[in-house]
């Protein structure tokens, strides 16, 4: 089903500016009064008081017509504030209108689903085309909608969809269409959720094309068991278990490892493959342990919470004086305050929290015990198993590359290309970058990559070294 916007035309541009305009006007129409006779003048005033009686009348009239024609000549559905259904309409609307057009049509051509235009007019014989109206009732605002911190302004009002004809068919098609497009969205993109910038609520930030885990490298028995993990405990004869049992449903994970190794790119990965919206929690901005508590109570069960960095926030308990830590401001929070939303009494269940550091040992070890972190994963700097996959994902015939080779000859390149890494020097991150910069030829990348891992590893020594000189420097 294909869905076209029509938008109204644009605006004629004013000749003067409006300000010269308005005193004009004002001072024609005191001139023309100052010349009429006072018969003139009361006959002004009568028509005067008479109009807002005529302009209910009109109005009363204009409700009453367009009610009768609503009821002869429309088709309509109405959606409660509250039902999903309402949310799907209003989100593609805002996908699909025009920027900056406050009224616009919609139209669908139905039996066309995901085909181009002409293609699909060459299948349909005779396409239906639609024109939708779609009021939303102001009044209808649902105070469960206003009163929930957490709604973000998409729907949440009364909407009546309607369309010419005595038939709501195509109006359920519409609302339908408007269904199949958010599951899609849930289904490509990981929508990511931040606080907004007062604190009060979650908005979406981000809507972003869903990660596959192939393309996160590391250990391939790791990451199995981390699957596995997850999915035991999203399923919902586990969340049973836990409850018969009085345990709390809640899980934890640490990614652990160097920069540049992956812990970000596998949460949202995560995200992606369980089909969960992810809410990023940046602790050094929350003001207050009630803050972060409200912000908690505000994250719906089933998504993924990520606390990006946690060591860059507190490495012991005692936070209680806002100390200075490496010269910035330690976060207005305290670590017990964390500590309770994850698991403390009143804390919610039901969702899955991943912390992330390139410091473990730096963190409290109250963070790290079992029931609030469950499971640690480490990413480390690549291997080579992991830099033969990486290239064989890079010039992967899936993504269009054409070759004059067959397959065999790219895994013998893959295989040629990874003997020249060394095992657990070089970040991902690094490797990755390499590839951006030859991704036309895995001939130029083989032969040029162990030029490459020469230098890198050279500025790593590099870097070691005037690490050690600092902190000598420092004692
Ligand atoms: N293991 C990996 N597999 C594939 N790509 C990776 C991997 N690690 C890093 N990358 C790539 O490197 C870039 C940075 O990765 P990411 O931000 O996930 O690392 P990080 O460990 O979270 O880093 P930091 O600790 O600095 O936040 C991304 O573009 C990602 O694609």
């Amino acid at each position: 089903m294909a869905f076209y916007i029509h938008a109204g035309g644009a605006a004629s541009r004013p000749l003067l500016e409006p300000c010269s305009q308005g005193y004009l006007l004002f001072k024609d129409v005191l001139t023309r009064f100052s010349k009429l006779d006072i018969t003139q003048i009361g006959s002004l005033v009568a028509i005067a008081g008479v109009l807002p009686s005529a302009w209910r009348f009109l109005r009363h009239a204009w409700d009453e017509t367009y009610s009768w024609v609503r009821h002869c000549f429309l088709a309509s559905v109405t959606i409660p504030g509250g039902d999903p259904l309402n949310r799907s309409v209003v989100e593609w609307i805002l996908a699909n209108r025009p920027r900056n057009y406050r009224s616009f049509t919609g139209l669908t051509e139905v039996g066309n689903s995901g085909m181009d235009r002409a293609a699909a007019l060459k299948k349909t014989r005779h396409p239906i085309r639609n024109a939708f109206l779609v009021e939303r009732s102001s009044d209808s605002h649902s105070i469960a909608m206003s009163n929930n911190p957490g709604y973000d302004g998409i729907g949440g009002e009364e909407l009546t969809i309607s369309c010419f004809g005595w038939s709501v068919e195509p109006v359920k098609r519409f609302i339908k269409a408007c269904r199949d497009y958010t599951e899609t969205q849930t289904q490509f993109f990981v929508i990511i959720y931040s606080r907004d910038r007062y604190g009060l609520a979650w908005q979406p930030k981000a809507r972003k094309p869903i990660r596959h885990l192939d393309t996160v490298h590391f250990d391939n028995q790791l990451k199995q068991d981390l699957l596995a993990d997850i999915r035991n405990y999203l399923d919902p004869k586990t969340q049973k278990r836990y409850q018969t049992r009085s345990m709390p449903y809640r899980r934890g994970y640490l990614f652990y490892g160097p920069p540049g190794t992956g812990k970000s790119s596998l949460s949202l990965a995560i995200a992606g493959e369980f089909g969960l919206d992810l809410y990023e929690v940046k602790i050094p901005s929350v003001a207050t342990d009630a803050d972060l508590e409200q912000m908690f109570q505000d994250i719906p069960p089933r998504c993924v919470v990520l606390l990006e960095d946690i060591d860059a926030v507190w490495v012991d308990r005692s936070n209680s004086s806002k100390p200075v830590q490496d010269g910035q401001p330690m976060p207005n929070c305290t670590l017990s305050g964390l500590l309770n939303v994850l698991d403390g009494v009143g804390s919610q269940e039901g969702r899955i929290v991943i912390m992330t550091t390139n410091r473990p040992e730096a963190l409290d070890s109250a963070l790290t015990r079992p029931g609030r972190i469950d499971m640690k994963v480490y990413l480390g700097n690549i291997s080579q198993k992991s830099s033969e996959e990486m290239f064989l994902r890079m010039f992967s015939p899936d993504l269009g590359f054409k070759f004059s080779f067959d397959m065999d000859e790219m895994r013998d390149l893959a295989t040629s290309f990874a003997s020249q890494i060394p095992d657990d020097k070089i970040t991902p991150s690094a490797l990755q970058g390499f590839f951006q910069q030859h991704l036309d030829s895995p001939h130029d990348a083989v032969s040029l990559i162990g030029g490459w891992v020469k230098e890198e590893l050279a500025k790593k020594s590099d870097k070691e070294f005037e690490v050690i000189i600092n902190n000598e420097n420092a004692v």
